[in-house]
């Protein structure tokens, strides 16, 4: 195995509130990883550890198997970042901005940003403050690419956006990953981009990691159950991860769907989306 990102028992507080409880995961090379959570989960705070831009208390942050202490400036270069705000001087023009960054990175592509604005349709002479969040992230997206980021870095890309605008972003992300030897960490609580595109999944929850799985394993251990209330045993609702009732019905997550069949006679199963299993863990704790 070959992690582009290792994360070993990170801690953060602030103030003194913990945030990030001694968190450890990784991120495979070639492997698109989603990083999922309720809002307030930790997911920001996670990238801006990552990527330095907050000081961690406690634990260890490799990318490309280097720390940002050994050597900043290759990390720096291999990873693109994609924040949907407060990355870029917002009064300046994408084209201005684009010249402050550019020389940052040793492997600047010039072409291939020209190549990547007229395919964005990115309009280079507005300001930042001036683009629609899909405009922006499209805007990140193509400063990545023109340094040729071997591992981009994406928090919440998709949120906010229409569906066809997320749709060209997912596209934009298959194409990358097509290069071969690409990595994508992206992070969001809308998970329905991720049931299309994440090769596996990480859910962080209230500071911690409770989910690290691939999705189709993931996908496939756990089953969806809808049925009437009157058929639970005790032993039976022992048999879900998570379960709501609505007054005769329930609706519930479980990973022994066997049991659970030989027991519920009227019950519907179905295979459960990222989302469902998202909130069943949520609901849990
Ligand atoms: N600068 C800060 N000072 C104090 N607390 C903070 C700060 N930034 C984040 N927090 C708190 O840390 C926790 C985690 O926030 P974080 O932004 O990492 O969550 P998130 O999963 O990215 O949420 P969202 O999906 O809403 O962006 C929250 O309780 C938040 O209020």
């Amino acid at each position: 195995m070959n992690n582009v990102l290792e994360i070993s028992h990170l801690t953060k507080k602030y103030n003194r509130k913990t945030v990030l409880n001694d968190i450890s995961f990784s991120a495979e090379l070639g492997q698109i990883t989603g990083f999922i959570g309720v809002n307030g989960a930790g997911k920001t705070t996670t990238i801006k550890s990552i990527l330095g831009l907050v000081k961690k208390d406690a634990g260890e942050i490799r990318l490309f198997g280097q720390t940002m202490e050994e050597n900043e400036r290759e990390i720096k270069n291999r990873i693109g970042v994609v924040f949907d705000k407060g990355y870029f001087y917002e009064n300046l023009s994408l084209n201005d901005m684009k010249n402050i960054l550019a020389p940052a990175y040793s492997n600047w592509d010039e072409n291939a940003f020209k190549r990547y604005a007229r395919q964005f349709k990115l309009p280079l002479s507005y300001h930042i403050s001036d683009l629609s969040k899909g405009m922006t992230m499209k805007y990140a997206i193509a400063l990545a690419l023109s340094h040729h980021a071997d591992f981009l870095l994406m928090d919440e890309p998709t949120s906010g956006l229409d569906p066809l605008i997320r749709n060209q972003l997912l596209g934009i992300l298959r194409e990358y990953m097509e290069e071969g030897n690409k990595s994508v960490f992206f992070s969001t609580h809308i998970t329905t981009d991720l049931d299309k595109i994440a090769d596996r999944i990480v859910m962080i929850d209230n500071g911690k990691i409770v989910l690290d799985e691939y999705k189709d394993d993931l996908l496939e251990k756990y089953t969806l159950v809808k049925g009437s209330k009157d058929e639970l045993t005790p032993a039976l609702r022992a048999s879900f991860l998570h379960m709501e009732e609505h007054g005769f019905h329930f609706e519930g997550l479980t990973c022994d769907s066997a049991a659970v069949k030989r027991g519920l006679t009227k019950a519907v199963f179905a295979k459960p989306t990222i989302e469902d299993i998202m909130m069943a863990f949520a609901g849990r704790s």
